[in-house]
């Protein structure tokens, strides 16, 4: 079986994807690994919502979602960032396959609190058939959406939806690419991260915002299976690094 790598993009990388990025995702594919992408469109989602007067609102980086923050987080997701992020990735050669829009479902879920966050999600499971055939023809791209098991879509933290993704597809490695180059304290990047270190860091409110979930996906994603999480920039760059062996420590 081909190995796996889930590269989750969020909504500020998007826009800024370096020529060295496109030549790693051709890299890996020259090598034959099968690369599935996670994007967000935190961003993207909140700017369109102050737009229309609609509240922005987030919990420990989870954005609390009603009924019509839900459609534009639909609409934006797949109507703007995943079509805007295909044509990129298909004008540098890649074979690129965005998944949402095919009629299948990727990505069934469940809700994570909804008195607290409303129609937000978790991911209880992944559509094996339709994945596997999607990687064994491209590089596939999937937004942090959801659905449940009567059919309602769910917003899911882009991180959230990228571990769980990863964790369900058995992936060897899973980076999260954003918009600083690490897990940072005193402004420099943190090489290794152990999960009480990282507690304290928490704690000690040296890690705030949306680096909080994207820490607690990737452990959760090494608990589950996945070998390796690296928080970082560029793909080429090594940024704050997870292991599997970093659980206990
Ligand atoms: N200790 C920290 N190190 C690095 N970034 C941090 C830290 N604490 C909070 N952050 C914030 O987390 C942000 C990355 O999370 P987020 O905005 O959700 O990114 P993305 O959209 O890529 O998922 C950084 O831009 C930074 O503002
Ligand atoms: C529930 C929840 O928080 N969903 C996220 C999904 C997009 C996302 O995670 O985008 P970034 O990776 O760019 O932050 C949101 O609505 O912002």
């Amino acid at each position: 079986m081909s190995q796996i790598i889930v590269v989750k993009i969020g909504g500020n990388a998007t826009n800024n994807l370096s020529e060295a990025f496109f030549q790693q995702l051709h890299s890996w594919h020259d090598q034959g690994k099968q690369i599935l992408i996670v994007h967000g469109g935190g961003p993207q989602i909140s700017e369109w919502s102050q737009q229309l007067n609609l509240p922005v609102n987030k919990i420990n980086g989870i954005r609390v979602t009603d009924q019509q923050t839900l459609k534009v987080t639909q609409a934006v997701l797949l109507g703007l960032v995943q079509p805007t992020l295909c044509r990129h990735l298909a004008a540098h050669g890649l074979p690129v396959v965005g998944m949402n829009a095919s009629g299948q479902d990727v990505v069934t879920g469940a809700y994570l609190d909804q008195p607290v966050y409303g129609e937000v999600g978790k991911i209880t499971a992944i559509n094996h058939p339709y994945v596997n055939q999607v990687l064994s023809q491209g590089i596939g791209v999937c937004a942090p959406l959801a659905v449940t098991s009567s059919g309602n879509y769910l917003n899911v933290n882009g991180d959230v939806a990228a571990a769980g993704i990863a964790r369900l597809l058995g992936a060897e490695k899973l980076y999260l690419v954003t918009d600083v180059p690490g897990v940072m304290v005193n402004s420099r990047v943190i090489g290794q991260l152990s999960l009480k270190k990282a507690n304290q860091l928490f704690e000690a409110e040296l890690i705030k915002s949306g680096m909080v979930p994207k820490i607690r996906a990737a452990f959760d994603a090494l608990k589950h299976g996945v070998k390796e999480v690296e928080i970082t920039n560029q793909l080429q760059h090594t940024g704050t690094h997870l292991s599997v062996n970093q659980l206990a420590i």
